[in-house]
């Protein structure tokens, strides 16, 4: 299983992602990315591929979707917060849209 990321750890994994869209939410130790694609088909066809790698790694997002708009949060509920995971599935997001 994944560990929670330390203070030294979190900053190489993370940092790339905060400059490339992904926030950090309120209250939680988790990040949050907003996409919009031009269509609802766009959308769902991302989500569907991204859902191919969260099965395949056991992590899973949560998210929401409003036509062209998907909204996500990812942490790892099993350590509390964020792990390397995170970072692996957010990376993974970005490179398929
Ligand atoms: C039992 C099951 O394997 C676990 O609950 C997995 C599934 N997917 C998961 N997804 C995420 N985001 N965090 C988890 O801790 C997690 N745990």
């Amino acid at each position: 299983m994944s560990e929670r990321l330390s203070e030294e750890t979190r900053g190489p994994l993370l940092d790339p992602l905060l400059a490339n869209g992904w926030t950090m939410v309120q209250g939680r130790d988790a990040i949050t990315k907003t996409y919009s694609f031009d269509t609802f088909v766009e959308a769902i066809g991302w989500m569907m591929r991204v859902a191919i790698w969260a099965e395949k790694w056991n992590h899973h997002p949560e998210w929401s979707n409003v036509y062209g708009k998907v909204v996500v949060v990812l942490t790892t509920h099993d350590v509390g917060g964020l792990s390397s995971l995170d970072a692996k599935l957010a990376r993974k997001m970005d490179s398929l849209c």
